[in-house]
């Protein structure tokens, strides 16, 4: 008989080379090995939608409101027609940045209105099944100019990968006062450390939740 698991909804948070993607994929590889199905997505993106307003959000010019907004829209297309069905299926979803990102770039990186952000962030999260919140976040700190380091030569910056290091500064306060208000959910990852140094941190605060 196969056993019914607790759906599990674990964001990635960081900033641009921080080393998310990395971890992703072996985290996924790690939960199948333990028995569970996983589901890799991210954001913004994740359904044919979100994905075709990835594009414009990434590469085009646009006030910090329509940017919001985008990211938010992208957000509900993606809530609702991926991650909610894989949980209530009682799936384990990995999703490669969610709200904190919202907070993080439009809030702390351009400056937007935080307070707008939380309501944007309560229309857009709350489903038949309450207010959607991740059950964990893993947020990868590293210096921007380590971060910039690693992405250098190896693709052709976006429009976010192409702000300037000040910029990158604003979005990792961001992240920081985003942690410091949730310690319960938000786990710091030292991910200035090689790839299994870092590996080692989230093999331990998975064990230590259970997960395996
Ligand atoms: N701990 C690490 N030490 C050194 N290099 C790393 C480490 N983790 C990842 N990298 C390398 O840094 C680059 C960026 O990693 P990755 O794509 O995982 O970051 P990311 O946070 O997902 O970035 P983005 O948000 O821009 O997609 C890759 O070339 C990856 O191989
Ligand atoms: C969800 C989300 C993302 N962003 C930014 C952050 C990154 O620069 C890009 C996504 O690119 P990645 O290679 O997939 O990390 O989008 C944002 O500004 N606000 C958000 O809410």
């Amino acid at each position: 008989m196969k056993t019914k698991h607790a759906p599990l909804f674990i964001t990635f948070e960081g900033i641009d080379g921080a080393g998310k993607s990395t971890h992703i994929a072996t985290l996924a590889q790690r939960l199948r090995e333990a028995g569970r199905t996983v589901r890799v997505t991210r954001e913004p993106g994740g359904t044919a939608l979100a994905e075709r307003l990835r594009e414009l959000l990434l590469q085009e010019p646009m006030d910090a409101l329509t940017e919001a907004l985008l990211m938010f829209a992208a957000r509900r297309d993606h809530l609702v027609r991926v991650i909610e069905p894989a949980l209530a299926a009682g799936e384990v979803v990995l999703c490669d940045r969610f709200t904190d990102a919202t907070f993080a770039y439009q809030g702390y990186g351009r400056g937007f209105d935080l307070v707008v952000l939380e309501t944007l962030e309560r229309w857009v999260q709350t489903t038949g099944t309450g207010l959607r919140q991740p059950d964990l976040t893993l947020w990868f700190d590293v210096p921007p100019a380590t971060a910039a380091a690693r992405l250098a030569g190896a693709r052709q910056p976006d429009k976010f990968e192409a702000e300037p290091l000040a910029f990158f500064e604003r979005v990792a306060a961001g992240y920081a006062r985003r942690a410091a208000g949730s310690p319960e959910r938000v786990v710091r990852i030292d991910a200035v450390q090689d790839v299994a140094g870092v590996w080692a941190q989230v093999e331990a605060v998975c064990r230590q939740r259970g997960m395996w």
